[in-house]
């Protein structure tokens, strides 16, 4: 069963044009939405979330169409956002008084368990916290009302390494009673290796694909030879390549073919999705 299930869905805006993307994201598993900035990865997400409508196609959130009825899905729903959607001038405390009564789930305990863990403090004024602190208390209001789908957009953006990580680590617990999903967009790919299961990437508003992150990584072959063997067909079977001074490394999207080309005249490496998101956005500026 899908928790999302994202149908054809397109939108223009004056200098973008997001098209056909089309991707789920499975009930009881970690998926990530990545690309490099402007990709579109905001702008989906604000579609499932009902504040964007697409021009074209559809998108279903636990069974239920956006735009429609949406109170019912949002309750079940831990939405964190990539921009402020607190009143700066309220303090924790205050400002959690006006979001709890909107979630009939609402668990005080579980709020104030998570607030001492990110050792929030709760009089502290919105407007005074950090970067990270906003974001730990997003966090911390997000997870609050028990959500069986956690939407986030950029979490990790202003989290130091230490939090980040115990963020992951938060994360990774939170799904394993199967029931619960989470999407997550980051450009910080590194997270990704870490949790997700599942794995969409996006590059100028297209889908470069979606699969499940172990397929993707084995679908996937980084090649490093000696320049000779750099000719045209060899470019051709590139997704993209970097010249070095040595030689080349390019990333093949197709290990068994790239193996029957180049047989043991190069050297094979696992790509991490790092490295796919580089070759793949770098050539295609290339190629525009
Ligand atoms: N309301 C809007 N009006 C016009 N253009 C918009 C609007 N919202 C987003 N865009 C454009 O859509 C494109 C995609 O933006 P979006 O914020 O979805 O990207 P993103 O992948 O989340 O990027 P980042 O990683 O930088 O946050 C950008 O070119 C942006 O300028």
């Amino acid at each position: 069963m899908n928790a999302i299930e994202v149908q054809g869905i397109g939108k223009n805006y004056k200098n973008y044009e997001l098209s056909d993307v089309t991707f789920e994201a499975p009930k009881g598993y970690i998926t990530g939405l990545i690309g490099p900035n402007g990709a579109g990865k905001s702008t989906i997400i604000k579609m499932i979330m009902g504040i964007v409508t697409p021009d074209q196609g559809g998108i279903r959130v636990l069974g239920q169409d956006t735009g429609k009825e949406e109170a019912v899905y949002k309750q079940k729903i831990g939405y964190i956002s990539d921009e402020n959607i607190f009143y700066d001038w309220l303090s924790m405390e205050q400002m959690k008084k006006v979001v709890a009564p909107f979630y009939k789930d609402w668990d005080e305990l579980a709020f104030q368990r998570y607030m001492d863990q990110f050792e929030l403090p709760m009089r502290k004024k919105i407007k005074d916290c950090s970067k990270g602190m906003k974001m730990k208390y997003a966090i911390a209001i997000a997870l609050a009302h028990n959500p069986s789908l956690l939407i986030m957009d950029e979490p990790t953006a202003g989290l130091d390494p230490v939090f980040r990580r115990e963020l992951l680590e938060l994360l990774s617990e939170y799904i394993l009673d199967e029931q619960r999903t989470i999407l997550f967009s980051t450009h910080v790919t590194t997270d990704l290796d870490r949790i997700a299961d599942y794995v969409t990437f996006l590059n100028r508003g297209r889908l470069v694909f979606t699969d499940t992150k172990d397929e993707i990584l084995e679908r996937y072959v980084l090649i490093k030879g000696g320049k000779e063997l750099l000719d045209n067909d060899v470019r051709q079977a590139f997704v993209g390549v970097r010249e070095t001074s040595l030689g080349f490394e390019g990333l093949s999207a197709d290990r068994s073919s790239a193996v029957s080309m180049f047989g043991n005249s190069v050297m094979y490496q696992q790509p991490t999705l790092e490295d796919i998101m580089y070759f793949t956005v770098k050539e295609r500026k290339v190629r525009v």
